[in-house]
């Protein structure tokens, strides 16, 4: 940990993660001309089928981050109607195409677009979400492979808190697939106690107050008050939850921050937590692709030449 980062936490029970993916992505840019250096150029492609504006929104922030590290990106629009077909067949060309190193795929997609086989259809090493089974099978074995953002984000968040995490207990609200589930799977790496909790889970406030580590990732706007957070505990809110206060709208988590403030050792904010955190991590997942690919081709020299007289 270096001093910057100490100065952020000495400072404040205030987790920052638009201060802590600074950090990230300025690691990311090094990394990113290490392999110009070596002649290869990452690039990112990104997906976005359909208007939903919020999405939108992602996707251009996610354009400029890369461009910022220095990471090329291809943009991909398809208009609200394409078919699943012509999307698998951008995908393909986008997996054949070795100049592109990582493929997101904004989600949601549009009904009547199977998620599962679109998110399949993507090449296992140029999967920078970390979706494909593939992925998501290697993360529940321990394997090194391509993480899902938001969670690899959430445990550098919690990293900077707290170096050793084993033996504490961490409860999980939320079981999606790829916040909640991939969560789990991360804390249980880190040696934690893991409780995952959800819609049918009994009495949730109890679970919630046996948590030294709290992640909330249910998209309920303030649902977990101060009498559900044990005193002490590291809380870490995913939700991002646009509500009409007053006649504007204004971005909350799931976790109420004001009313849980006095009793947690640290908390994240919304915005400004884990948000900016998922972005940065999804360029340190497209820069790790291209290394990846880069040592895979070269091995393949390596044994190509070996064949040649
Ligand atoms: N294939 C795929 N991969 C994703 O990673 C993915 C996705 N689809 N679909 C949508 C969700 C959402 N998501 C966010 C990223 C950054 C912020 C972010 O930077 N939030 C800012 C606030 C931004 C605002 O004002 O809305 C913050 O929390 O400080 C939020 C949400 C990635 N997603």
């Amino acid at each position: 940990m270096n001093s910057q980062t100490q100065a952020i936490l000495a400072t404040d029970k205030r987790i920052d993660g638009k201060a802590i993916s600074a950090q990230v992505l300025s690691e990311v840019a090094e990394q990113v001309s290490q392999l110009q250096a070596q002649g290869v150029q990452p690039c990112l492609a990104v997906v976005l089928v359909g208007k939903d504006p919020a999405s939108q929104v992602y996707v251009k922030n996610k354009l400029l981050r890369a461009a910022d590290v220095g990471i090329l990106s291809v943009e991909h629009y398809l208009p609200e109607h394409t078919s699943e077909e012509t999307l698998l067949s951008l995908i393909e060309s986008l997996n054949e195409d070795a100049k592109v190193q990582g493929i997101l795929v904004q989600l949601p997609l549009p009904k009547g677009i199977d998620e599962i086989k679109v998110l399949e259809a993507i090449k296992p090493i140029k999967d920078v979400d970390g979706f494909h089974s593939s992925n998501v099978g290697g993360l529940s074995q321990g394997r090194s492979v391509l993480q899902p953002c938001t969670p690899s984000g959430c445990m550098r968040l919690l990293k900077h808190v707290c170096s050793d995490m084993s033996g504490m207990h961490a409860v999980v609200v939320g079981r999606s697939n790829i916040v909640g589930k991939p969560m789990a799977a991360l804390l249980l790496q880190a040696n934690c106690t893991v409780t995952l909790v959800h819609s049918k889970s009994r009495d949730i406030q109890s679970l919630c107050q046996m948590a030294d580590i709290l992640v909330a990732a249910v998209g309920r706007p303030e649902m977990i008050k101060q009498d559900w957070v044990k005193p002490g505990a590291i809380v870490i809110d995913v939700g991002i939850n646009r509500v009409e206060k007053d006649g504007s709208t204004r971005l909350v988590g799931d976790v109420d921050y004001a009313d849980v403030w006095d009793s947690v050792e640290a908390i994240t904010p919304v915005p400004g937590g884990v948000g900016p955190m998922t972005i940065a991590m999804l360029m340190s997942n497209t820069v790790e692709a291209a290394q990846r690919q880069h040592a895979l081709v070269s091995m393949n020299r390596v044994d190509g030449s070996r064949e040649s007289p």
